[in-house]
């Protein structure tokens, strides 16, 4: 089916973390995966995609990695300075696309790069079902296990209520304009910020929650890479 339907969009790509959780010899999204690091099979979904206006990728300062890769070299992919936590490495790229002559009103996508198994029918759906929202919103799935909230001994407290409990994904879609206030002043304000969902909450606003696929999975720890390595060998 043809995408002509869908919004032209602009994407952030926060690439700037040191993956110490998956304590490997570099930074976990230039790890090799089927040939080609993370990074760059995260970048594919977007660079096929015919309604993408351009995409920023924000890094380390000291990254000796990206001027490597051939995607580095595109002329749509520009490149952003990151920041001390994901938040500042994704206000970074949403204030280059403002440089860059995008406008307020466009719609951005922020995708995490240690997610690299995102479905091109996962990003079209996104765009569809968020085009005329008025606020924009995130792949996310409902809670599968049975939840539980514990106090600091690992003690169970109680049993949440896991029918109203999603998980947050990337993408997530606002409009350019209102995520990099939104962003800019929570963390303005002290406010920590984990996703650009939440940021848009502090602002008072209600993000939909789009129902994606489990296995669009954030490459965290070794097994995370393990099980995509094995998914993707069958
Ligand atoms: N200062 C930071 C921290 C994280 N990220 C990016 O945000 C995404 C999600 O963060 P996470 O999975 O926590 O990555 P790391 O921070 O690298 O992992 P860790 O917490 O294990 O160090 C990753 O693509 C990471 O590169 C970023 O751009 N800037
Ligand atoms: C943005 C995110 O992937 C949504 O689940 C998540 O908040 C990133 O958290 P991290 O600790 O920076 O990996």
């Amino acid at each position: 089916m043809s995408a002509a339907h869908l919004p032209l969009f602009w994407v952030v790509i926060p690439a700037a973390g040191i993956g110490s959780r998956m304590r490997a010899d570099r930074p976990k999204q230039y790890l090799q995966l089927a040939g080609k690091t993370i990074l760059e099979h995260t970048l594919d979904c977007f660079l096929g995609h015919p309604q993408l206006k351009g995409l920023v990728v924000c890094v380390a300062g000291d990254d000796a990695y990206w001027p490597d890769l051939a995607c580095s070299t595109d002329p749509r992919v520009h490149r952003a300075d990151g920041g001390s936590e994901r938040a500042d490495s994704v206000l970074g790229g949403l204030r280059e696309l403002t440089r860059l002559g995008a406008s307020d009103g466009d719609w951005v996508l922020v995708h995490d790069a240690a997610r690299p198994n995102l479905a091109v029918t996962d990003l079209n759906h996104l765009l569809e079902t968020l085009a005329d929202d008025p606020v924009g919103g995130l792949l996310a799935v409902p809670a599968r296990d049975t939840l539980k909230r514990a106090d600091a001994d690992g003690r169970v407290q109680e049993t949440v209520d896991r029918s109203v409990i999603w998980q947050a994904f990337t993408p997530q879609m606002f409009r350019l304009g209102s995520l990099r206030e939104a962003l800019a002043d929570a963390l303005g304000s002290g406010v920590a910020v984990t996703d650009e969902a939440s940021a848009l909450e502090w602002a008072g606003h209600h993000p939909r929650l789009v129902e994606g696929r489990a296995d669009n999975l954030k490459i965290t720890r070794p097994e995370d890479l393990q099980w995509l390595e094995q998914r993707w060998k069958s």
